[in-house]
């Protein structure tokens, strides 16, 4: 029998090493080895573990949970967002459940920051114009974008990440911030931000930039729908880090066609990964990156510590470093 007190398993075989060597101090390890994981593998070997370190963004559901046994006392997820994770069934358990959000948000404004311009100065059209021969620099007012100084920025959601990419824009010299949360964030912040307090159809209305910051629930899926493009200006751009499922996709793609808005900067979509024959991608004025807004070595690495120091606490019933609910 191991000396160690506590069985872990690892449900993702590139999980970084940070987390591995902090488990492996006092944990037995078991670990999905296939590639992508399947399914099968790990329902095998979860049962009898005592925590889990979550490493994809694949089901976590009662299935699992049911398949891991009763003596399963701590999870980690290794995402910020945990909208795959069944989160009533595991309340229902009171097994504690960690996440890792704050380490991946100057990973994922930076990203949006990029997405930002690249959609507002139109990066993939002109790429585009000189694959097919259409450099057509002699026109005066060829390629026109929209420009960031002076610009609104709206934000629906304002957390973390949302306020690291409102802090970068600051030195873009935007004219204001309005963000759209349930809550209002302190006042230091808002006044550092410039940022101000606004309801949803204020945000749509009077921002040239929106950019989605919120996670996917029951409230926020398909809240960016036709009716809510129809009252963005026809400069506006929309850029999305947050979850695909928040934007109706059929919809967006109807706005971007007749230019109802501008453009979009997406890095995330519905579903993932989208198919290669998605209408999206004959767009011009679109940007599509495949959901690698923390996909960064130290942002990766950071978070599976913060994963591997949340199943330690839960195994000992200390709190987690970042819990879920
Ligand atoms: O951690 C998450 O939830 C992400 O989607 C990172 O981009």
């Amino acid at each position: 029998m191991s000396a160690k007190p506590f069985k872990v398993l690892i449900t993702h075989p590139e999980v970084p090493q940070s987390g591995i060597d902090l488990l492996n101090e006092n944990c037995e390890l078991v670990r999905v080895e296939s590639l992508p994981p399947k399914r099968s593998e790990l329902l095998q070997k979860i049962r009898g573990v005592d925590g889990i370190l979550w490493g994809g963004h694949e089901a976590l559901n009662a299935e699992v949970l049911d398949a891991a046994g009763p003596q399963l006392k701590s999870i980690s997820t290794m995402s910020a967002g945990i909208d795959y994770v069944d989160l009533d069934e595991v309340k229902r358990r009171k097994i504690p459940l960690g996440h890792t959000p704050t380490v991946l948000d100057n990973a994922v404004a930076d990203l949006a920051v990029g997405l930002l311009i690249a959609a507002g100065r139109r990066f993939h059209e002109g790429r585009k114009k000189i694959e097919t021969g259409n450099w057509e620099n002699y026109h005066l007012n060829w390629m026109l974008g929209q420009d960031v100084r002076d610009s609104v920025v709206g934000f629906y959601g304002f957390g973390g990440i949302g306020q690291a990419i409102a802090k970068r824009l600051s030195g873009f010299d935007i004219d204001q911030v309005l963000y759209t949360t349930r809550r209002r964030i302190d006042r230091e912040t808002e006044k550092e931000l410039n940022a101000k307090k606004v309801e949803f159809n204020e945000l749509l209305t009077k921002s040239d930039f929106v950019v989605i910051a919120a996670p996917l629930t029951a409230a926020t899926q398909g809240v960016f729908n036709a009716t809510a493009f129809n009252k963005m200006k026809n400069t506006a751009v929309l850029i999305n880090i947050a979850r695909g499922k928040i934007v109706n996709q059929n919809d967006l793609y109807d706005a971007l066609r007749s230019n109802r808005i501008f453009a979009a900067g997406l890095d995330v979509v519905d579903p993932e990964p989208l198919p290669p024959n998605s209408k999206l991608l004959t767009l011009d004025n679109i940007i599509i990156l495949p959901h690698i807004g923390s996909a960064t070595n130290r942002t990766r690495s950071d978070m599976a510590t913060i994963a591997a120091h949340n199943v330690l606490r839960g195994l000992v019933g200390e709190r987690m470093l970042s819990p879920a609910y």
